[in-house]
């Protein structure tokens, strides 16, 4: 299965072009979606998922064309979106066997061994009887991918399933993530560059609606390789410092800037070459973007 999308565009009511001319080739497997809040992630996700109408392009799906035959994605498609309600008072067995019998698991037997599967799968057997009211965020994520998981899918779906949830609970859903399999498609939406680094062997960089890199990691920190210098300064020389370099990202170690430096020409003058990584690629494409529009 490939999900191919080709020059999809979108522009809302309020005249914010969400998605730009957006074309991706997406193969089995995990593929890592990644861009700041407001970059067109969801909007992308939700084009995907049959929830709203591009203005143009096209996206199919094996043979399926998604923005035609609508039908036909959601029997193959698991969605987790950024924000779901759930019924506070009802418990994770309960409705996850309502929502089986939603997706067509008519049999009850049937239905019954799926849920037990999945609750096991997401590691909810022994919280399965408890109101979801009282889960945590991450036992409400884990939740929301064991619904998105029932039929089977073909094609899964997470927008920002991490965001909020502590160190544990993210590296559980990740490993629960990498669990599903190589023969679904598999797109994670994240702002998070260590889920990608860690996860996807396919991924893109969105900003500002538009496609800024895609790729392998290795292929895209290739694009960067040899060319990312680290310096330490002072706070006070970190304008001026600006204003002379293609400055990727700054951070205070021990209350002293650290700063990534992107340029074609070897530095010297206290630079030193660093390793290029994907929080780089990221920064790098980000800056370029806001300055050039
Ligand atoms: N229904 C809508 N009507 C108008 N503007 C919208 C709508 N949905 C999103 N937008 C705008 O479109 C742009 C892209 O939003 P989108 O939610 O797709 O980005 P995102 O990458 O998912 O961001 P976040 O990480 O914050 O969820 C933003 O400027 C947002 O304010």
């Amino acid at each position: 299965m490939e999900l191919r999308i080709r020059n999809l565009s979108k522009t809302y009511a309020n005249g914010v072009r969400a998605l730009r001319d957006v074309s991706l080739t997406i193969p089995n497997g995990m593929f890592g979606l990644l861009g700041p809040n407001g970059a067109g992630k969801s909007s992308l996700m939700r084009t995907i998922a049959t929830l709203q109408e591009p203005d143009s392009g096209s996206i199919t799906l094996g043979d399926i064309d998604v923005l035609t035959e609508k039908d036909r994605v959601r029997q193959v498609l698991g969605y987790l979106p950024q924000e779901f309600g759930l019924y506070p008072g009802i418990s994770a067995e309960v409705l996850l066997d309502y929502f089986a019998g939603l997706k067509g698991i008519r049999d009850a037997r049937e239905r019954k061994l799926a849920v037990e599967s999945l609750l096991q799968q997401t590691n909810l057997w022994a919280a399965r009887k408890k109101a979801l009211g009282g889960y945590s965020g991450g036992m409400r994520q884990r939740f929301g991918i064991a619904v998105a998981l029932l039929g089977a899918p073909q094609l899964i779906i997470v927008d920002e399933p991490t965001a909020g949830l502590d160190p544990t609970e993210r590296n559980r859903f990740l490993d629960l993530l990498s669990e599903i399999g190589e023969n679904v498609v598999v797109i994670l939406s994240t702002h998070i560059v260590e889920d990608v680094t860690e996860l996807c062997p396919h991924m893109a960089i969105i900003a500002q609606g538009e496609v800024v890199a895609t790729g392998s990691p290795t292929d895209v920190i290739g694009e960067i390789r040899g060319k990312v210098y680290r310096t330490k300064t002072e706070k006070a020389a970190l304008a001026q410092l600006r204003a002379q370099h293609e400055v990727i990202s700054s951070k205070l170690v021990a209350g002293q800037p650290v700063v990534r430096v992107f340029s074609e020409t070897a530095l010297n003058d206290g630079f030193q070459p660093a390793e290029a990584t994907l929080e780089d690629v990221y920064f790098h494409r980000l800056a370029r973007k806001e300055r050039v529009g």
